[in-house]
Formats: C-alpha cells, sequence, structure tokens
C-alpha cells in the first residue's frame, strides 16, 4: 500500500499551479502519492480592496485551519501573502528556491513605466506598488484593482472597447506568478530590484506543517522530502525580509519593500519603507558575514542584519512613515 500525501493549497490558478509543481518533487523525494486539496480563502472570495481586508492572513488562515484540522498533511503558501507570526500548531517547515522575485509591469502597447502616456490608469492593489508608482510616476492614475491574474490582464487586453470603464493602461504583477502560469509573454518591462524593490519573501514558496507531524509512517517521508525541497538561502534571505516586517510590527499589505541575497559569503539585506503617497521613503541597508557554514549561522547573520535595518529604519521615524498594520 502507498502512502499519500494530501496537499492543501488555494483554488486559484496560480496556486495550483504553484502547488501542482512543488508537490510532484515532494511526492518523489518522499516515494510517495500527491492528492491536492484546494481549500478557498476569504482573500479568493472577498472583491473587497486589499487594503481595507487588511492583507496580514486573509489567504492564509483558511488554509492553516484546514492543516489543523486534519483535512490535508501539509500546506503551500506564496510566502509574500504568509503572516510573519507563527501560527500555534504549526510550522514553517520548507522554503524552496526562490524564483524571480521582481515586479513587472505588464501594459497596452508595450509601453514601461518611463513611455506611459501621462495620466495612463495603471492597476494595482498592494500600497507598496502604488506608493513607488506615486513617487515614480506622481501623474499616473493608479486604479485599486483586486482579482485573479488572468482577469487583471483581461483589462489591459486589446479586446476591451477604448471607452470600457474596466480598460486599463498599465498594470502591475510579479514575475513568479507570471512566470509560474507560463504568461510571461504580456511582460512589457521587468523592474530592476535595486530601483523597485519588492515584498519580503516576494517570488518564494512556503511549506508548513503540523507541529504534531501526521502520524508514522507519513512523517518521516514527509521530513525528509520537505528537506530535499528546501533551499538554504531562500530560507536564511526571506527569514531576514520577514524580519523587517516583524520587527516594523507591519502586516504583508504594508508599503514596506525589503531584499536579501547571499554573495560572496556576505548576507545583504535592504529595505524601504514608504509614505502611501509615495512622497518619502526610507531605506537601510546592512551586510553580515555568517560565523561559520550551514543553516543555523545564515540564519543568526539573517537575524543580525534584520535587527540592524529595523533599528535604523525606527529610528529614522519609519513608523510614523507609513502606516504600517494597513487598516484594521
Ligand atoms: N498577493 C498576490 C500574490 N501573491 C503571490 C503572488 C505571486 C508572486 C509570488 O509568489 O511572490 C501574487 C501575485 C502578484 O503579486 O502579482
Amino acid at each position: 500500500m502507498s502512502t499519500v500525501i494530501r496537499v492543501g493549497t488555494r483554488g486559484s490558478a496560480l496556486a495550483m499551479a504553484q502547488t501542482k509543481a512543488i508537490a510532484a518533487r515532494i511526492g518523489s523525494a518522499a516515494k510517495a502519492e500527491i492528492e491536492i486539496v484546494p481549500v478557498t480563502t476569504h482573500g479568493d472570495t472577498s472583491r473587497e480592496s486589499l487594503a481595507t481586508i487588511g492583507g496580514t492572513g486573509v489567504f492564509a488562515s483558511a488554509l492553516r485551519e484546514s492543516l489543523l484540522a486534519g483535512e490535508c498533511d501539509i500546506i503551500v503558501h506564496s510566502l509574500k501573502d504568509l503572516p510573519t507570526a507563527g501560527y500555534p500548531g504549526l510550522r514553517l517547515a520548507a522554503t524552496p528556491k526562490r524564483a524571480d522575485a521582481r515586479d513587472t509591469l505588464c501594459s497596452r502597447d508595450g509601453h514601461t513605466l518611463d513611455t506611459l502616456p501621462e495620466g495612463a490608469r495603471v492597476g494595482t492593489g498592494s500600497p507598496r506598488r502604488i506608493a513607488q508608482l506615486r513617487k515614480r510616476r506622481p501623474d499616473l492614475e493608479i486604479l485599486d484593482i483586486r482579482g485573479n491574474i488572468d482577469s487583471r490582464l483581461a483589462r489591459v487586453s486589446d479586446e476591451l472597447d477604448a471607452d470600457d470603464p474596466q480598460r486599463l493602461d498599465a498594470i502591475l504583477l510579479a514575475a513568479a506568478g507570471l512566470g509560474r502560469l507560463g504568461k510571461l509573454d504580456h511582460v512589457s518591462e521587468y523592474l530592476d530590484l535595486s530601483g523597485w524593490p519588492t515584498a519580503p519573501g516576494q517570488g518564494a514558496l512556503a511549506i508548513e506543517v503540523r507541529e504534531d507531524g501526521v502520524g508514522e509512517p507519513l512523517d518521516r517521508a514527509v521530513r525528509a522530502a520537505l528537506e530535499s525541497v528546501n533551499h538554504g538561502t531562500t530560507a536564511a534571505t526571506t527569514l531576514a525580509e520577514r524580519l523587517v516586517l516583524a520587527g516594523l510590527e507591519a502586516g504583508c499589505s504594508a508599503p514596506v519593500a525589503a531584499m536579501a541575497e547571499v554573495d560572496s559569503e556576505l548576507l545583504f539585506l535592504t529595505a524601504t519603507v514608504y509614505s502611501l503617497d509615495g512622497e518619502q521613503s526610507l531605506t537601510s541597508s546592512h551586510a553580515a558575514t555568517p560565523e561559520g557554514h550551514g543553516a543555523e549561522h545564515l540564519a543568526d547573520a539573517a537575524r543580525d542584519v534584520a535587527s540592524r535595518v529595523v533599528e535604523e529604519l525606527l529610528g529614522n521615524g519609519a513608523a510614523d512613515l507609513a502606516v504600517l498594520k494597513g487598516k484594521p
């Protein structure tokens, strides 16, 4: 009799695509069968703006409840949608290698951010992207949009009539999501991370399990499989980025960007906090050298750089600059 690992995921096309890809790797590493369990979350069904529903955890909590209730054995999240606070009874068990962390501009007529006509209508629901857009192009008309990637892309498609109220000139989307859906042909511009840093954890996935395991013989197989899909550098860099959010007591919809990378044995972290109107921003960058090899040393370096970045941002007034918690 073969074992079955039930993998919980949101039901959106993006979540299904990314979960199927990682689940296949877990299944072969664990020599187990995989069953995908789609879970509908409030974040999927709500048409309210991301700022209104608060962001923090709207996508994650239904999945977590389903895992706690034993309806699945592991759950797969987009790391950037996962609140930084842990969840009682659950454990972050693996962070696979991060995909492209950049944002992209998908525009009608192939325009870039610099060539978009004055007053062009650009859609995004993310307070960080709104602040960055306002900072870079204060003349643009920004529309708060929700919905899955296909419905967003439809708003810049050529099929819309010129006078259709749904029609937008451009939208901002994460490269990682478009890549997972095979839709990178819609990209007009990849926004460089140095000038356009993105959300903590963007491009990475996270796998959570119950702390008390799922019972033998599955536990051993799942543990080994999760270790094999975990990527040490991604785990450390996204830890540093998420510790910035946690240290600022900010939610995942706050106007905060953070990017960490490991290069020549150094762990770099840079984070930016924006005012919602894009008129002000604060940036802090620090680096640390891990004291040895291995995951724990990298994690220590991540905690070290994150605490220095947070201290500097708060010392410079970050808490006054941004609505860090989003609206309740
Ligand atoms: N909040 C929506 C969301 N959550 C994860 C992704 C895909 C990118 C990723 O995995 O970081 C997206 C879409 C987007 O931001 O364009």
